[in-house]
């Protein structure tokens, strides 16, 4: 197991959509409620039927006027619902014009079109520049990761439909692809929401929620992290790319989605985002994708000639070994060796994932006490992680630190004063005198 000391802060990959793999439990009830009062503080109105999964009950929730009138709704517990809703961005009644501004303006610099083999994409209609933020967006409808995990199909199925029913721009989701969703099956609208669903949805996290306590054992104080599987209406006509020119993450705080352009994308070309980790091989991609969505990569990553498909797989492989080797504190890795690596991620172009190169290039350079160097991948690693990560992450905190202040650091010399230490121990049998 690489040993990885606690202050040396691990980067996570991006969150692809979620899979649409399910494991069930076994339903207990289902129960009827009449629609919860409705009063003037509250904007939530409840479906009439939840469902449980051991003592937890889920019901649909929706906040009609949320997102400019767009509207959202939650499967999730009544006791969630009093925590999220309680707090921003749920209590609000319209999070996108909460203190921050939608950019770009309006009309947004794409427009989605049918694209041969894909369905429709969305395709940029005027220049946008490396950094520029393409979208945010708040999503239609998140189901808790409880519920989706252990609610029975046909139960998800019922509270879904619920959901999107009680969504003033239902007609938005009901729009939506369901190339990815499995069987026709005999109920309808019920099992096309269930397709477009699992077609469309990506893992995000809620952090800090805040616990009441009360009908479930909720803990007193804070909820750290809350799972929901949520689907965003404009993000979901993104298709899929293994070198996209668009990155993304979930926001958390205002419960939207951020996508940014990751290189200048001009009029004309399509706009992509990536669905699986890209810095695995072809072979990995195109499975993962196959099993999951349905399709079969044709991105020039995907498609090269086959001596030129080797190299880059060959590549892949080798920058997984040297991130490994890299993120392996015990191991004798070198600032040559995340040069290197920053290297493969450019031959690959995955400049949604260049941070990472940055950021282990960073750490390597003040691991040998070279601060200018060390400060310039630092630099390297803001720009880029914080639009694709957002500024909430520990890593972008570590690099913060390390501009600020590379000798205090903790990465300061630490190759340096390893080296010193394994050579003042000297190898087994050193020092003894012979004869
Ligand atoms: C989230 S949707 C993307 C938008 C979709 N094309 C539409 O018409 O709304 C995912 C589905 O789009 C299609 N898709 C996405 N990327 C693709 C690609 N690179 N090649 C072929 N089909 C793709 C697949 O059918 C996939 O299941």
């Amino acid at each position: 197991m690489p040993s990885t000391p606690s202050h040396r802060l691990p980067l996570s990959s991006t969150q692809p959509p979620s899979s649409p793999t399910i494991t069930n439990t076994p339903t207990l009830s289902a129960r009827r409620h009449p629609p919860p009062p409705s009063t003037p503080a509250s904007p939530w109105s409840r479906a009439p039927i939840c469902r449980r999964v051991g003592h937890s009950e889920f019901c649909a929730f929706t906040h009609a006027t949320f997102a400019s009138g767009h509207g959202i709704s939650l499967i999730t517990t009544p006791s969630r619902i009093l925590l999220l809703g309680s707090q921003p961005p749920l209590n609000l009644t319209d999070a996108l014009s909460s203190g921050d501004d939608v950019i770009p303006p309006p009309p947004p610099p794409y427009k989605p079109t049918p694209i041969p083999g894909k369905g429709l994409g969305l395709v940029a209609t005027s220049l946008i520049r490396a950094g520029t933020r393409v979208m945010r967006a708040t999503p239609a409808i998140m189901v808790d990761d409880v519920a989706f995990r252990g609610l029975r199909r046909g139960d998800l199925k019922v509270l879904l439909g619920q959901g999107v029913m009680g969504l003033p721009g239902r007609e938005g989701f009901l729009g939506l692809s369901d190339a990815a969703g499995e069987g026709e099956g005999e109920n309808g609208v019920l099992d096309r929401v269930w397709r477009i669903f699992s077609t469309n949805a990506f893992r995000t996290t809620v952090k800090g929620v805040k616990a009441l306590g009360g009908e479930e054992k909720a803990p007193q104080g804070w909820e750290k992290e809350v799972e929901f599987h949520s689907t965003f209406v404009e993000v979901s006509r993104l298709n899929h790319a293994c070198s996209p020119n668009l990155g993304y993450y979930f926001d958390s705080a205002t419960l939207s989605h951020r996508v940014y352009a990751v290189r200048d994308i001009f009029p004309g070309e399509e706009l992509t985002i990536s669905y699986v980790d890209v810095t695995q091989p072809s072979p990995k991609r195109q499975s993962l994708l196959s099993q999951t969505w349905s399709f079969t990569c044709t991105c020039p990553r995907c498609t090269a000639e086959p001596h030129v498909l080797a190299e880059s797989d060959a590549r892949c492989d080798h920058l997984n070994r040297l991130r490994r080797e890299l993120d392996d504190y015990s191991a004798s890795a070198t600032p040559e060796k995340a040069e290197l690596l920053v290297t493969l991620y450019e031959l690959e172009g995955l400049e949604v994932r260049m941070y990472e190169a940055y950021y282990r290039a960073a750490l390597e350079w003040n691991g040998v006490g070279d601060s200018g160097r060390a400060v310039r991948y630092a630099r390297l690693c803001l720009d880029r992680g914080l639009l694709l990560r957002g500024p909430d992450r520990p890593f972008v905190e570590s690099m913060r630190a390390l501009v600020a202040d590379p000798t205090g650091h903790w990465s300061w010399r630490f190759r340096v004063v390893k080296k010193e230490r394994e050579e003042g121990e000297g190898a087994p049998g050193e020092g003894k005198t012979e004869g």
